[in-house]
């Protein structure tokens, strides 16, 4: 779960202080690669960073880990300022993964994984045993991958090896840059919920950089939308980001697709619900709360008899409490639209406000519900008061 959002209460695991940095080369020929950057990393959070190319996500990126030094401002990692620590001794501090993974190839998967445990002198016993609790987590069974050598592994295999890699001695903070890049649509979308998966398990902190809106919010706790200069147009959970874009730039970047996005981010709330059936249609199917609003719709169009026109019970905890319609659907896209009030966006320039939501959408005071991720039902605590 991401720390208490209350300023102060939670030390971020990364803070950007007033981040600049030019590249020497091109000093006064163009602006800075990222020109005044101020962003909080929190504590067990999936941070994505997403926005065109050349907007600075990568640099920001290495920054963290001193692959780039910036021109001025501080960066502080757990509250530690990260040019007081040995570059190599903070890369060991800190999992890296690349798009290509960098897997040394004359090294096997096991010895790969094991790179930075060796380097750090533990034992062969307690490093062995680390290779396999990691290829297991990442879904490689030891007895078949740990003797293979990168060039023997599929695109995703090696990615999952690279994940591995990276997690070798548990860092609290993890910087991915474009991770399932290289991989094809469908192996990427299993390495994103794979990644989830593991994340969850092991709680660390994540910044993740990619140019792709679908895995940003697929990914994100919170997105951050850059424009050139590494400039944060809006930084809000990934539904804020979809139903109410903070700027045009957001909204082009959103653009296409958004009502299929808004589907898949948006849940069927209490609220939602007609708390009566209506009069004289039987239920064609059920549907729990909290089901993606996508598949509410998918449900009813799939239910034999009158499809869109039909109604579907609704069940909360095993208990019946209501019905919907695809008019229920429509009016709940409206409630994540609506932006009477809304400000989605985290304005506060030191970036550490709270999430916000519009006044009385206490549901956007919370993080995205996610079927991946534990948490109380969307809506749960709040009994309907539709209008009848
Ligand atoms: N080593 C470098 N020397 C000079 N300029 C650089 C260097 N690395 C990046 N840049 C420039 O800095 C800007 C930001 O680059 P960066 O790689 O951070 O962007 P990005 O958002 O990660 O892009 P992409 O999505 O294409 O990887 C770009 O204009 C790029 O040309």
């Amino acid at each position: 779960m991401v720390g208490s959002s209350v300023r102060g209460m939670v030390e971020p695991a990364i803070r950007f202080e007033h981040v600049r940095k030019e590249y020497p080369a091109v000093r006064g020929r163009a602006g800075a690669a990222v020109d005044d950057l101020t962003l909080e990393v929190r504590p067990h959070e999936v941070l994505v960073l997403v926005g065109p190319s050349g907007c600075g996500k990568s640099t920001t990126l290495r920054m963290a880990n001193r692959l780039v030094e910036p021109t001025s401002g501080r960066i502080l990692l757990e509250g530690e300022d990260v040019t007081h620590v040995d570059p190599v001794q903070l890369r060991r501090r800190i999992g890296y993964v690349i798009q290509d993974v960098g897997l040394f190839p004359h090294r096997t998967v096991a010895q790969n994984i094991a790179t930075v445990p060796r380097l750090l002198g533990w034992d062969a016993k307690r490093t062995a045993a680390r290779v396999d609790e990691l290829l297991d987590l990442v879904g490689l069974d030891p007895a078949r991958y740990a003797r293979r050598y990168p060039h023997e592994l599929s695109g995703g295999e090696r990615q999952r090896v690279g994940v591995a890699r990276a997690l070798a001695t548990d860092p609290p903070v993890l910087l991915m840059d474009e991770p399932f890049g290289a991989v094809d649509p469908v192996g990427r979308r299993r390495l994103q919920t794979e990644f989830a998966r593991i994340q969850r398990e092991v709680g660390t902190t994540v910044m993740l950089v990619t140019h792709d809106i679908d895995e940003a919010v697929r990914m994100g706790d919170r997105v951050a939308v850059l424009s050139t200069g590494a400039h944060v147009e809006q930084l809000a959970s990934p539904l804020d980001v979809v139903a109410r874009p903070a700027t045009d730039a957001v909204a082009d970047l959103v653009g296409r697709g958004r009502l299929a996005r808004l589907l898949a981010l948006g849940r069927l709330e209490r609220t939602d619900v007609d708390e009566v059936p209506g009069p004289g249609r039987a239920a064609i199917g059920t549907v729990d709360v909290g089901t993606e609003l996508g598949d509410v719709l998918a449900t009813l169009l799939a239910s034999p008899g009158d499809g869109a026109d039909g109604r579907l019970d609704v069940v909360e905890a095993g208990r019946a409490v209501g019905s919907v319609t695809a008019a229920t659907v429509l009016r709940a896209l409206r409630r994540l639209t609506d932006a009477a009030g809304a400000d989605g966006n985290e304005g506060d320039p030191d970036g550490s406000a709270t999430t916000r939501g519009p006044a009385g959408s206490p549901d956007l005071d919370r993080r995205l519900p996610d079927p991946h991720r534990p948490g109380p039902d969307a809506g749960a605590d709040r009994v309907g008061t539709l209008p009848t």
